[in-house]
């Protein structure tokens, strides 16, 4: 597919059209290529890479250092797609250093977007990012960088709750943001918001009637085993595939069905008899230019790849 990168004009476009969308999580340049050959329109460098490739237990261990890495492997791999990257727990909290984060994001990684969790309390600092002319996704509901002070938990459940979190993304709108995650909520809540807001609100555990969904790689690939969220769209079990491929290698090897032929190279008896100096090459122990290195050129044109 020799598509245009989608941007945020676009996914605009998608949303005006009343089409839903889809974001994935990726994290370094193999995975950001199978997203590219996907028709999935957006990609999130989420700081969910601290549980999933850091092996973390929650995101809060994750740097801005560690986004730009990653970002700038997803960089390399994502051509389509639209590109997101989460500012990391505490990189937000103060404005300055909200601007310093997402600069660096933007211009060392190279994202075309920066995510951050909070409602209205971070509605002030969304406004200077986009005044900036950075592009803000905005997550509310469940915000993974709280865990330790909201528990995990579905967010909104009782009315005066369910009132703060649609506050919240009315004011991540008003702010200038341009899309919402909503992350945890009930499903007729994350309905209301969705009709309520004209930017698309992206679902996760918020049911089915969002702009778009968001998903993390490993969940629907059932890659990590540490926890499967109840949100989690599980289609493959890639990891039990990667177990068992691992150990059909090690009994092909345990029982001599791998290398073969055709995974190896040949040389010339005489060579090999030569190089071991068992009489049958050069008995004086001469090595003259263009006798022992056979074929070989000054420029070392031939000395790859032969069999
Ligand atoms: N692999 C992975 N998937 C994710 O979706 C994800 C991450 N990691 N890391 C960052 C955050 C953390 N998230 C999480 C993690 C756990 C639950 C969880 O334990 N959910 C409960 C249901 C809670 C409720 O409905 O109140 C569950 O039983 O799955 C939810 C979101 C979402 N994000
Ligand atoms: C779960 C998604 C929305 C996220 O923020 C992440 O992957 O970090
Ligand atoms: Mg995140």
């Amino acid at each position: 597919m020799n598509q245009r990168r989608f941007t945020v004009d676009t996914i605009a476009k998608l949303h005006a059209a009343g089409e839903r969308f889809t974001m994935v999580t990726a994290y370094d340049f193999t995975s950001a290529r199978i997203v590219d050959r996907s028709e999935v329109e957006l990609i999130l460098v989420g700081d969910s890479l601290g549980m999933v490739m850091q092996g973390h237990d929650s995101t809060l261990p994750v740097t801005v250092d560690d986004m730009i890495y990653h970002t700038r492997m997803v960089m390399r791999g994502a051509h389509r797609p639209l590109v997101v990257t989460d500012l990391p727990f505490g990189s937000y909290t103060i404005e300055d250093d909200a601007i310093r984060a997402a600069t660096r994001v933007m211009a060392e990684g190279g994202s075309q977007a920066v995510k951050l969790e909070g409602g209205a309390q971070i509605a002030p600092t969304i406004r200077r990012l986009v005044d900036a002319g950075i592009p803000v996704m905005a997550h509310v509901g469940f915000t993974p960088q709280s865990v330790h002070a909201i528990g995990m938990r579905t967010q909104g459940r009782q009315a005066d709750q369910a009132r703060r979190v649609l506050e919240d993304a009315l004011a991540v709108q008003d702010a200038g943001a341009w899309a919402v995650v909503l992350e945890l909520i009930p499903a007729p809540l994350a309905a209301a918001i969705t009709e309520r807001l004209e930017i698309p609100t992206i679902g996760i555990g918020a049911g089915p009637d969002c702009s778009g969904q968001v998903q993390v790689w490993h969940d629907l690939l059932g890659l990590y085993d540490e926890f499967v969220p109840r949100h989690a769209h599980r289609l493959r079990t890639f990891a039990d595939d990667a177990v068992a491929a691992l150990d059909q290698y090690a009994g092909d090897v345990r029982e001599g069905a791998f290398p073969t032929a055709e995974n190896s190279s040949t040389m010339d008896a005489g060579e090999l008899a030569r190089a071991l100096g068992d009489g049958s090459g050069d008995s004086d122990g001469d090595h003259p230019d263009g006798d022992a290195r056979d074929g070989e050129t000054l420029d070392g044109e031939t000395l790859d790849g032969h069999a």
